[in-house]
């Protein structure tokens, strides 16, 4: 498979998911911004892929991100899908276009609902659809210095004079 073919929409995403619910496999859900992708998103994505059978992760669109994060995103989306597709271990990668991805998890309902512990459970958006499904939401332990801001600031430091 082509990284390209794991990028989907919701309509084509949605059969799939079941097809794989169907065969008895259990899908990870998580969902993010991704703008520079770092080792802290790396060790996480493959850490929740693990915690199931499959991995779709969300991704906020420019226009969802540059609301969240003003002054962002800096790699464009069809940029930053590419990149999370290219991942082994990432098995379907879906824009959603709101301030949050709780419309997507309520038509995915997946079996699991993953994010970083810079986040508790309760403040995991789509928690409740999941747990009222009887899924697991957790979190991964975060990887100690890296986030997409640093590396901007590391950037914007090494620029100065
Ligand atoms: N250092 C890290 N280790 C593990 N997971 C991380 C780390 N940083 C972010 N994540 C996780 O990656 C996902 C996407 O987060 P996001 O795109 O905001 O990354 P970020 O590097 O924190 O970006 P920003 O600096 O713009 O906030 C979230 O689920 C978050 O919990
Ligand atoms: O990359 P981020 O900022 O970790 O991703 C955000 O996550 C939010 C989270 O799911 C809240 O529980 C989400 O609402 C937001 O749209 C971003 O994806």
């Amino acid at each position: 498979m082509w990284s390209k073919d794991k990028i989907m929409t919701r309509e084509a995403l949605l059969p799939v998911v079941t097809d794989w619910k169907a065969q008895g496999q259990r899908v990870v859900f998580t969902n993010g911004c991704f703008d520079l992708l770092h080792l802290g998103h790396v060790d996480y994505l493959e850490k929740a892929r693990h915690l199931g059978d499959r991995l779709v992760v969300g991704l906020n669109t420019d226009a969802s991100v540059s609301c969240l994060k003003p002054g962002r995103p800096l790699q464009d989306e069809v940029s930053r899908a590419r990149v999370l597709a290219s991942l082994l271990f990432v098995d379907a990668v879906v824009l959603f276009d709101e301030q949050t991805p709780l419309t997507l998890i309520e038509a995915l309902v997946p079996d699991i609902l993953v994010k970083g512990d810079d986040y508790t459970i309760s403040g995991i958006v789509g928690h409740q659809v999941v747990l009222q499904n009887g899924g697991q939401v957790l979190t991964v332990p975060l990887v100690a210095g890296y986030s997409t801001t640093r590396i901007v600031e590391r950037i914007q430091a090494h620029l100065t004079p």
